[in-house]
């Protein structure tokens, strides 16, 4: 395990460079307020949180499928066309931004935008000296300007994958909605208003790979004016 002020100073370096990413999100959508998004990661209740995961090497086997009939490890699953060990199954992050760093050992994979026949699994490759930027369901609030991505992790490798997320959350009070500037004749208000203790409450009554957003989606005849982000 890592010692405490490890972890504490990591925590703080990795939420400085969130709170500059989503500073420039705002500045790329023409945001006035560019803050809006960042200050609420630095809200001192923001619900942020680190995830460290751990994949098991897999022996005997460096490659999706390489080994199909074998039996998953307890507690693992499947992928149906390729065969190959999921270690952490499909899902969006629910957050506003992660920032993930990995060990040298392949598996993140993300699912290619919504096709009809449901997707194509895009493999990243693993770089220990880069940082991976995932887009989380409460930054659809740009009224799906950003799109979370919907993501993975194979358990393939002889080798342990590991990796460290950064998961960057407001507070539970904090009420998200659609920001007022990106409602348009031509893009009109997607998502309904909610605080983040609901969005989470909702999450822990899903299975980890349902589409969460979709139990918020604002109905065409509705006309509530309440609009953007506040706490
Ligand atoms: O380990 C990975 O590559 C993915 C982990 C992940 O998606 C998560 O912790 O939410
Ligand atoms: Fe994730």
């Amino acid at each position: 395990m890592f010692p405490c002020g490890v972890v504490n100073e990591y925590v703080k370096q990795v939420r400085q460079l969130a709170c500059q990413l989503l500073d420039m999100v705002g500045e790329g959508l023409g945001l006035q307020d560019t803050r809006v998004f960042s200050r609420l990661l630095q809200d001192s209740e923001n619900d942020s949180l680190v995830r460290l995961n751990h994949y098991p090497p897999w022996p005997g086997s460096d490659r999706a499928g390489g080994d199909a009939d074998r039996e998953p490890a307890a507690g693992k699953s499947r992928d149906k066309r390729s065969g190959g060990r999921i270690g952490f199954g499909e899902h969006s992050d629910p957050q506003i931004l992660s920032i993930l760093r990995s060990n040298d050992v392949d598996g993140l994979q993300i699912l290619s935008a919504e096709a009809d026949d449901g997707g194509v699994w895009i493999p990243v490759p693993a770089d220990p000296a880069a940082f991976y930027v995932i887009v989380g369901d409460a930054l659809q609030m740009t009224n799906g300007r950003l799109v979370s991505v919907r993501h993975r992790a194979m358990a393939n490798s002889c080798r342990p994958r590991t990796s460290t997320v950064f998961f960057g959350a407001p507070s539970p009070g904090t009420r998200i909605t659609p920001l007022p500037q990106m409602i348009r004749p031509h893009a009109p208000r997607r998502y309904k208003s909610f605080t983040w203790a609901e969005y989470k409450k909702a999450m822990y009554s899903l299975r980890l790979g349902h589409n969460r957003l979709d139990l918020f989606l604002a109905d065409p005849d509705d006309h509530d004016q309440d609009s953007g982000i506040s706490n």
